[in-house]
């Protein structure tokens, strides 16, 4: 018999305050929970379900970073699947070593290259593979035992890391795109055949990699695949567009269709979100090429105009063809040649948007949209409260990593947090439940719509553009049960179940599938 001191909700209390005891010192935080995790499962996911804006941040961006960053010096057990160049040839039997291969239905494999803003951290990429998977379980309702992280080791060219004795991985440079191509083909088949129903989620692959083994498989590999930084960033922020640009032309009385967004950084994710973004501008009855129009990137040398020499491939779409004279480099400068209603940044360059530049923002529109996307925090390119002081509160924001709300003139303002966990944990489980042979562009865009609709008139009255952390489960439910919808419309579905099933039906069968820890927490 279970002592009446170890009842469960002691034991749950107990932990939390054990936790907390650990102050500001949120690496420790973080060891302990992924200790937690490997001791008491149940206890874990108890503890982040209930405590979601405290834990999140803990187990995800920002602290997975630092996470990532030290991986090698706080390693404890393994967790998760290691395929590394050694093995190719043989990457089948290494899979096939997973003990739970009949339960598996989601992964997250990244190879390490683009971490979060920090770079290549080679397999202290890991983390990442397991932090995301983790909000799967608790933000969708996946049973543990179904999610399978992987890192892939493909060599480092992170010399911290190839100087390090205690480096996990392994101690050589990374290996070419041929010789890469060739291990992913071998990866991804044998994917397909010990996890045939399994969905597949690339995350961090640096940025030329990512679109293209997003492209490569997305159409033709026999499992479903999609990438987190370019879809899911992108229908974060799309979602959040929506509700911004809507708050946005109210002050102004401008039309939807006169938005303009500047992005600053054209990476994986820069590029995933402009070419969301244009589905905004399509669904008020632009064309394409309209759309488009709408559309500024920044890289490192200004102005993204078609006339640069040597432009990058996948930089081409958006490069401007209206601009003719001298290059136009600084932030401001450009800022004052296309007068943007909206300021996104996924550069990476903290403190980029400047103190000028948002100001600049705030002359141009009676309520500026202003979205620091880079992550972790301390790679933001601005911060809440510099946003909100600089814009005298007027600014509609939303940041890759968290911030606390911030009290101005006696007023609390709440920060939008637009960051893909609001979206992939709801993807994958809808495309899962609905046994889909691809993940669709539509499934991807509904999904990010089905978040933009899910805020509450509380939430609205509030001027929120993403719903409350709190409420993850729930919106991931509405999301997974639109995405499902969109399989069936799209015909990539195979689960006849579901077939004949209405929006509230789908809705219910959503909730009875999802999982949900038996500790009690209160
Ligand atoms: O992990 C996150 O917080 C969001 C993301 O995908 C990235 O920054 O690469
Ligand atoms: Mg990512």
């Amino acid at each position: 018999m279970t002592p009446p001191a170890l009842a469960q909700n002691n034991q749950y209390k107990r932990t939390l305050l054990q936790l907390r005891s650990k102050g500001e010192r949120n690496l420790e935080k973080y060891i302990f929970l992924s200790s937690l995790k490997q001791y008491d499962e149940d206890m874990f996911y108890a503890i982040l379900m209930a405590n979601m804006p405290e834990i999140c941040p803990l187990i995800y961006t920002p602290t997975v970073g630092e996470a990532c960053l030290e991986f090698s010096h706080i390693f404890r057990k393994p967790e998760g699947l290691y395929v590394s160049i050694e093995d190719k040839g043989n990457i089948k039997n290494i899979l096939k070593i997973w003990p739970k291969k009949a339960e598996t239905r989601i992964t997250v494999v990244t190879d390490g290259s683009r971490i979060l803003g920090l770079g290549d951290l080679g397999v202290n990429g890991m983390p990442i593979s397991i932090g995301k998977l983790s909000l799967y379980i608790a933000g969708a309702g996946f049973k543990p035992e179904s999610t399978l992280p992987i890192c892939l080791d493909l060599g480092t060219n992170n010399p911290k890391n190839l100087e390090d004795p205690l480096y996990l991985g392994l101690r050589q440079k990374r290996v070419g795109d041929a010789e890469m191509d060739a291990f992913m083909d071998e990866f991804m088949d044998a994917m397909a055949e010990v996890f045939p129903k399994i969905l597949v989620q690339f995350e961090d692959f640096s940025t030329e990699h990512a679109f293209h083994y997003l492209d490569r498989y997305r159409h033709t590999a026999k499992v479903p695949v999609f990438n987190d930084d370019i879809q899911g960033t992108g229908a974060v922020v799309l979602s959040g567009f929506v509700n911004a640009a809507k708050l946005s032309s109210d002050a102004s009385g401008r039309a939807l269709t006169d938005h303009k967004v500047l992005f600053l950084g054209a990476g994986s994710a820069g590029v995933g979100v402009a070419k969301q973004v244009m589905s905004f501008f399509t669904l008020q009855g632009m064309s394409e090429a309209d759309a488009r129009n709408r559309i500024y990137f920044i890289d490192s040398q200004g102005l993204i105009t078609a006339d640069r020499p040597k432009l990058q491939e996948h930089k081409k779409y958006f490069a401007r063809t209206d601009y003719s004279g001298p290059p136009l480099k600084g932030l401001s400068e450009i800022i004052d040649y296309v007068k943007p209603t909206a300021l996104f940044g996924l550069s990476t360059m903290k403190g980029a948007f400047t103190q000028e530049v948002v100001e600049k923002m705030a002359v141009l529109n009676p309520r500026p949209i202003i979205f620091p996307l880079s992550n972790p925090v301390s790679l933001s390119e601005c911060e809440f409260k510099e946003a909100i002081e600089w814009t005298d509160g007027k600014v509609i924001f939303a940041s890759g990593s968290p911030f606390l709300p911030y009290t101005y003139k006696g007023k609390e303002y709440y920060p939008g947090q637009g960051n893909n966990m609001y979206v992939f944990p709801g993807i994958g489980f809808g495309g899962v439940l609905a046994k889909c042979t691809h993940v669709t562009n539509s499934m991807v865009e509904n999904g990010s719509l089905a978040l933009a609709d899910s805020l509450t008139q509380e939430e609205r009255d509030l001027g929120m553009i993403y719903p409350r952390l709190t409420r993850v489960r729930e919106v991931s439910t509405q999301i997974a049960a639109r995405v499902i919808h969109i399989a069936q419309e799209e015909k990539v579905d195979r689960n006849n179940v579901l077939r004949n099933m209405d929006d509230h039906a789908l809705l219910e069968y959503v909730q009875k599938r999802s999982w949900y820890p038996s500790v009690k927490t209160t």
